[in-house]
């Protein structure tokens, strides 16, 4: 399923940050979006993601067909990894936790309580959702935080998989995936601060 946003406006805190984003994914594509700490990635992946209204501009399709992981994973500490998929399984109708378990290589982990993982586990676990909600449209923020070359390859690997199947992604990264990703560059979407915005707002925009 293909991906994409018209003359979108996205704001913050009550501030646009970016104004006039356009770019269309097909499927089986994915895109990095880059630039600068503070340039709004974050911002478009929720507006994209429907977890925060678009300022304008339009979002298809709608994000009943999406799936967006955040920088925090979401992990509840008295479950376990099994427990835990399971219950995301649930929730999005998939029924076998299998596969995503060996995609993050999580087998060995599965009755631990994730309380007790590490990091990078956690950041495993996390991910590992992805493969259970059924969207094919995946929205990731920074997904390789906290993990090691061995788990940046599993997490490729999965977006590979996704991608293959006809799911499509948008990923905010500073990392090279070494998936063949079209890039887009935030920066020239920055937005002017308002007329009547002070030197001194502009300089904390
Ligand atoms: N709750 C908030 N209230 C006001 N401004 C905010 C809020 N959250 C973020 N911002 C500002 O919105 C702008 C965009 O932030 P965003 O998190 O989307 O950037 P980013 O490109 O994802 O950054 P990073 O690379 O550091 O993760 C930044 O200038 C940030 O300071």
């Amino acid at each position: 399923m293909d991906v994409g946003c018209t003359n979108l406006s996205c704001q913050r805190g009550g501030i646009t940050v970016l104004d006039g984003v356009s770019f269309r994914v097909p499927a089986g594509g994915v895109l990095a979006l880059r630039g600068p700490n503070g340039i709004g990635k974050t911002t478009l992946l929720r507006t994209l993601a429907g977890l925060q209204p678009a300022a304008s501009g339009e979002v298809t399709p709608s994000p009943r067909d999406m799936a967006y992981a955040s920088h925090a994973d979401g992990v509840k500490a008295a479950l376990s990894v099994t427990e835990t998929l399971e219950f995301w399984a649930r929730i999005h109708g998939s029924t076998d936790i299998a596969p995503a378990l060996a995609a993050f290589d999580l087998e060995r982990l599965a009755e631990r309580r994730a309380g007790t993982l590490s990091a990078g586990q956690r950041r495993r676990l996390g991910l590992a959702r992805l493969m259970l909600t059924g969207r094919e449209i995946w929205l990731l923020d920074e997904p390789t935080v906290s993990l090691d070359a061995a788990s940046v390859a599993l997490f490729a690997g999965a977006v590979q998989h996704h991608l293959s199947e006809g799911g499509t992604a948008i990923i905010a990264t500073h990392v090279d995936l070494g998936l063949d990703a079209a890039m887009l560059d935030l920066a020239p979407f920055r937005a002017r601060p308002s007329a009547g915005t002070s030197e001194f707002d502009e300089a904390f925009l």
